[in-house]
């Protein structure tokens, strides 16, 4: 699906990403590491929002195409080519329904984008798209209400409902549970593990209950190098990932709360 070989980006005297060698397959892989260990800079390359200092990004887009060098692709290159994100800050327009934030997202993405405006057909498809991609997410209730009314849970889910309806290969998902409200952590989850189904995900969670539960496998980020790569289980018990990040974790050692992080984290990202 994705891959990247040496990736690496420095910030001046900084590396954030520091020679990343990884593969992204039909799976769910959670990205996970402490406070600054460069989750979200490695997002920012794989999206083209930021230029790497070395390495490549490579794309399967299958058939004859095969893998396609698209580390120097921008954004908007990238997301054409299948790559979608989940922004940690919601990317939908606040006043404009939930329904037309979808429609847009799909007509957008649409091959006939720069006619649609003329075709009646071509947006009545537009919106029957978006109203099944709000019924998948969970928002078939919500579909008239202003982006802007909706609970932090729901403007999550509307993010992943836009991100879907870029018809993506690869969802990022950027800590799509947080500042979400306890009793909408599983509304998230079950949404996670749903799009999981016919995506490739890359998930960065910070609840490690949910990383446990959701991930077919984990990597684990520490200065900016990949620490551990495995099974959940695996990583968990792996000695350097206890003393880098998890602190004497233990499955079911954390609440789920509402902002998807671990209670009483310390500075160092270790669970105190
Ligand atoms: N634009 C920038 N300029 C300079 N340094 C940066 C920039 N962006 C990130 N950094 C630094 O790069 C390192 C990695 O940051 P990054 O935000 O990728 O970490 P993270 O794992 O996403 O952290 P968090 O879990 O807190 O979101 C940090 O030391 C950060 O201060």
């Amino acid at each position: 699906m994705l891959r990247t070989h040496g990736l690496t980006k420095e910030f001046g005297g900084l590396t954030a990403v520091d020679g990343v060698d990884f593969e992204l397959g039909d799976e769910l892989c959670s990205l996970i590491g402490p406070n600054g260990a460069g989750k979200t800079t490695f997002f920012d390359l794989l999206t083209g929002a930021l230029e790497p200092t070395r390495g490549t990004i490579e794309l399967d887009r299958g058939g004859s195409d095969g893998w396609v060098d698209v580390t120097d692709a921008s954004p908007d290159e990238t997301a054409a080519l299948g790559v979608h994100r989940s922004y940690q800050i919601t990317n939908v327009f606040p006043t404009l329904s939930v329904l037309e934030n979808v429609r847009i997202a799909a007509q957008a993405a649409g091959d006939d984008a720069a006619t649609f405006w003329r075709n009646v057909d071509a947006y009545d498809e537009y919106v029957e798209e978006a109203r099944d991609i709000l019924d998948r997410v969970g928002l078939a209730g919500r579909a008239e209400d202003l982006a802007e009314n909706l609970s932090h849970g729901a403007s999550r889910q509307l993010e992943v409902a836009v991100a879907l309806a870029g018809d993506p290969d690869v969802l990022l998902l950027d800590e799509p549970n947080a500042g979400v409200s306890s009793e909408s952590v599983d509304d998230i989850v079950a949404l996670i593990e749903d799009v999981a189904e016919d995506h490739a995900v890359l998930l960065v969670e910070h609840n490690m209950d949910i990383v446990m539960e959701v991930s077919d496998r984990v990597v684990v980020l520490n200065q900016g190098a990949v620490i551990a790569d495995g099974d959940p289980e695996s990583v968990r018990a792996d000695p350097a990932v206890q003393e880098a990040y998890l602190g004497g974790y233990e499955p079911g050692d954390l609440d789920r709360r509402g902002d998807g992080t671990a209670p009483d984290r310390d500075d160092t990202g270790g669970i105190a």
